[in-house]
């Protein structure tokens, strides 16, 4: 269970004084979250080795991050990894991989909580995206509403080539910033692309060298509404993405995926791909 742990950071220069950019933290062993008392921007950042793979457990502190975020009122916020090379590999493949049903169910209800929270956020959103974000991890980078990426990476929703299908709230969440036609021919290829593809077609926005440099860039974005009422900056992107968020109906994509994952000719496919990535 997470509880939002809020610390104020002191300067050992100012003694018991806050400096002027200390932050604040709200952190889990799977998700920090630290709020620049300068700018107001939240960086939740994803850490669970090796490669952020999305179980019951990071998703279920990313919905309590993204909580945490709204009720602080923060500026902003940016998610970032503090992965090397991944940003997060996507769903982990052993929540659908035999699995037990009730925590499934559970699973599916969380990752459907974290798109509609992050999505449907009011305040702005950016993704550091310092690592490969592969499926459920480009779904993430897609949720914000700006995303800068390091070099030599790549990120797309490959689920056909797993011979699995993307929900249509995934494609919806990709329409959100591609032309339909390369939606379509992304999603029926389960295209990776490299960075440098990605920013060709405005998948991504910016490539950057550095972790540091991503974050900076995001900040900047995010500061873009500094002089922007909130309220209506909000309902701005809200009224953009209604239309996708409430087309998602809940129990019906739940039930959906449940009968999915069961058949045994999926089960049979992530049980291989498992396998492929572990011989590696
Ligand atoms: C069925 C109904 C509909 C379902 C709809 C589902 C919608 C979305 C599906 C998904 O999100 S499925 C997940 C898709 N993800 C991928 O295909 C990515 C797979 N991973 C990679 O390509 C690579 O791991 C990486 C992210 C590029 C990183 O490469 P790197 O070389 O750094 O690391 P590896 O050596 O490959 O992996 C390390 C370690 O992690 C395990 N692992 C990797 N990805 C996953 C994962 N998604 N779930 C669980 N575990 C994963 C990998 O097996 C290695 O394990 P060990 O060998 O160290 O035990």
């Amino acid at each position: 269970m997470f509880l939002p742990r809020i610390v104020k950071r002191m300067s050992p220069l100012l003694g018991s004084r806050m400096s002027l950019n200390a932050c604040r933290f709200a952190s889990t062993d799977l998700v920090r979250t630290e709020v620049d008392d300068k700018t107001g921007i939240a960086v939740v950042t994803m850490n669970r080795k090796p490669v952020n793979s999305l179980n019951l457990e990071l998703l279920r502190e990313l919905s309590s991050a993204l909580d945490a975020v709204e009720k602080n009122k923060s500026r902003g916020m940016i998610l970032a990894s503090s992965l090397d090379t991944v940003f997060s590999a996507g769903l982990d493949i052993t929540e659908m991989y035999k699995p037990d049903q009730a925590r499934l169910k559970d699973f599916w209800t969380t990752l459907q909580e974290v798109w509609l929270k992050l999505f449907g956020s009011g305040f702005p959103t950016a993704a550091a995206i310092n690592g490969h974000a592969p499926a459920g991890g480009c779904l993430l980078a897609m949720s914000c509403e700006y995303r800068v990426m390091r070099p030599n990476l790549t990120i797309g929703l490959n689920e056909t080539q797993l011979g699995i299908v993307a929900p249509s709230w995934f494609m919806s969440t990709m329409e959100n910033i591609l032309p339909r036609r390369e939606v379509e021919l992304a999603l029926t290829l389960g295209k990776m692309f490299s960075t440098e593809k990605a920013h060709e077609i405005g998948l991504v926005d910016e490539i950057v060298d550095t972790k540091e440099e991503a974050l900076a860039k995001c900040t900047e974005f995010i500061q873009l509404f500094a002089r922007v009422p909130r309220e209506a900056r909000a309902l701005t992107k809200q009224s953009f993405r209604r239309e996708a968020l409430q087309k998602l109906d809940r129990d019906q994509d739940l039930q959906m995926f449940i009968y999915l994952v069961n058949q045994p000719q999926v089960q049979k496919g992530l049980g291989l791909y498992f396998e492929s990535l572990k011989k590696k």
